[in-house]
């Protein structure tokens, strides 16, 4: 049977089996694993739970859940477990190739008063607008279970797997990743041993027509900052102006970290970033995108920049600094008159070639430690890394990327064009590495999904597209000559 004969009853069955899809999407989006709560802690492990019943009705073997020990702080429960490894295989045929798809099926927060029109723990299939709204539908439980519904469409299409797949499907991810590299180390020669290629779906188009296949990311130091006082919080009209207030030292010390331009004011940053070449000017000119484009994806016309280069090269290219948030201070409706007792401001530092991580910490705390000193404040300050995940970039011109391209090409009639991700999956690095093998990431979803955000979704097309892809990357990928 030829390539093209196996596609038509794959996507066939594809096209068949949606709604069963969905519904298994819908069951784990249900489960609200959040993994920088700890009191969700428990949900993650059960979604771990449900996964693995998946992959034992698909027949997946050496099915294991492994454990990665406690958090390391800072966290509040110091006996709090890391939630388990997934780890999978199906087929163990020495004749083909093997490999690797790595998600993550831990998701952001999300609440229903942030602002979303629906239960974000509810998968609502939108039938006019075609799309899937629901906290992972886009990051990253959509395309982790797309995965899983590849192998059921070559079960049911009788089409042999043209691969051995292994499983890493890690529940830390949007909270650095934690244990995740000692796991991989230790597997590289033993369950990862024969291990080709490492395909992570687990990023987004650039805009929302374009397919794109992506060969770098930035990676993320994410920090805090406690600024700790009085013992308990305290009456502002018997206290202030009368004690050191923790909330006032922390808004100084945190507005002194980037301006309103998105310029970081941290000292030693800027002399670590690779200088741009020529090349890459070149590359980023030949790329779809507009200003247009993000204004529509960020609901604003907040672009700091107007120019396409302009803005790929600072969401790719350059550090960003963000501040996220204050731990402790009040931030509910109404007029609470409050001092709180103790402040943890929150903000990561989105990093870049050739930004050496420890470096940047040591940068980072002795500037918050300086300007705090500056306030002759008798409280008490604290600036600590949380975790840290790598940058990445690669090459993408390899067997692997040139079987998504052909894939993508299949699927959706145009040559996807090669990006960089502005976000960070801190784990990429370690699997070239450790594994001795390259890396390509296949997004599924598309530049507007709202990741992270309120009414985050996921287009049926992009859905069903992307688990044909994946597919079709699978067959290619095994009949290319080179690994
Ligand atoms: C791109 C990926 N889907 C993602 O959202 N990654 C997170 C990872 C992270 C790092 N620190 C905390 N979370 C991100 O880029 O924020
Ligand atoms: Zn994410
Ligand atoms: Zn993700």
């Amino acid at each position: 049977m030829s390539l093209d004969q196996k596609f038509e009853k794959i996507f066939k069955k594809v096209d068949e089996l949606k709604p069963q899809f969905i519904d298994v999407l819908a069951k784990a989006i249900e489960i609200p694993a959040v993994s920088s709560d700890e009191s969700l802690r428990p949900m993650v492990v059960k979604k771990a739970h449900f996964l693995a019943d998946q992959l034992k009705s698909l027949g997946f073997s050496d099915i294991q859940l492994r454990e990665l020990g406690t958090q390391p702080p800072p966290v509040n429960d110091p006996k709090l477990q890391l939630p388990p490894v997934v780890l999978a295989r199906y087929g163990n045929d020495p004749a083909k190739k093997t490999v690797l798809v790595y998600g993550h099926y831990d998701v952001q927060p999300a609440a229903k008063e942030d602002g979303w029109d629906s239960e974000p723990f509810t998968l609502v299939v939108d039938e006019e607008k075609q799309l899937l709204k629901g906290r992972g539908s886009t990051d990253d439980t959509g395309p982790l279970t797309g995965w899983l519904h590849v192998v059921r469409s070559h079960q049911e299409a009788g089409i042999e797997f043209p691969v051995n797949l292994i499983t890493c499907f890690e529940g830390m991810e949007e909270s650095g990743s934690l244990g995740l590299d000692d796991l991989i180390a230790v597997e590289a020669d033993k369950y990862f041993k024969d291990v080709d290629t490492v395909c992570i779906s687990d990023n987004y188009w650039l805009g929302t027509k374009k397919p794109v296949l992506t060969y770098g990311l930035r990676g993320c130091n994410y920090y805090q900052v406690t600024i700790n006082g009085p013992h308990a919080d305290l009456h502002s009209g018997v206290f202030g102006g009368i004690i050191a207030e923790p909330m006032i030292d922390l808004v100084q010390v945190m507005g002194t970290l980037v301006d309103s331009q998105g310029k970081i004011k941290i000292e030693g940053i800027e002399e670590m970033v690779a200088p741009v070449t020529e090349k890459e000017h070149e590359i980023y000119e030949k790329i779809d995108f507009s200003v247009e484009e993000l204004n529509a994806a960020s609901g604003s016309n907040t672009s700091l920049y107007k120019k396409k280069e302009d803005i790929l090269m600072h969401r790719w290219r350059f550090p960003s600094l963000s501040i996220h948030g204050v731990e402790g201070a009040f931030a509910g409706q109404g007029a609470k008159t409050v001092i709180p007792a103790k402040v943890v401001g929150k903000f990561s530092i989105r990093t870049v070639p050739d930004i050496d991580s420890e470096k940047l910490t040591k940068i980072v705390v002795e500037h918050c430690e300086r300007e705090f000193a500056k306030l002759n404040s008798p409280n008490t300050c604290k600036a600590e890394l949380i975790h840290d995940g790598n940058y990445w970039v690669s090459d993408p011109f390899n067997a692997s990327f040139t079987a998504a391209a052909k894939a993508t090409k299949v699927v959706y009639g145009v040559e996807p064009d090669l990006t960089r991700e502005g976000g960070s999956i801190p784990i990429t690095l370690s699997f070239e590495e450790k594994l001795k093998t390259n890396v390509m990431l296949l997004p599924m979803g598309r530049g507007d999904d709202g990741a992270h955000s309120i009414n985050e979704k996921l287009d049926i097309s992009n859905f069903v597209n992307g688990i044909k892809i994946m597919s079709a990357y699978l067959h290619y990928y095994a009949e290319s000559p080179e690994k």
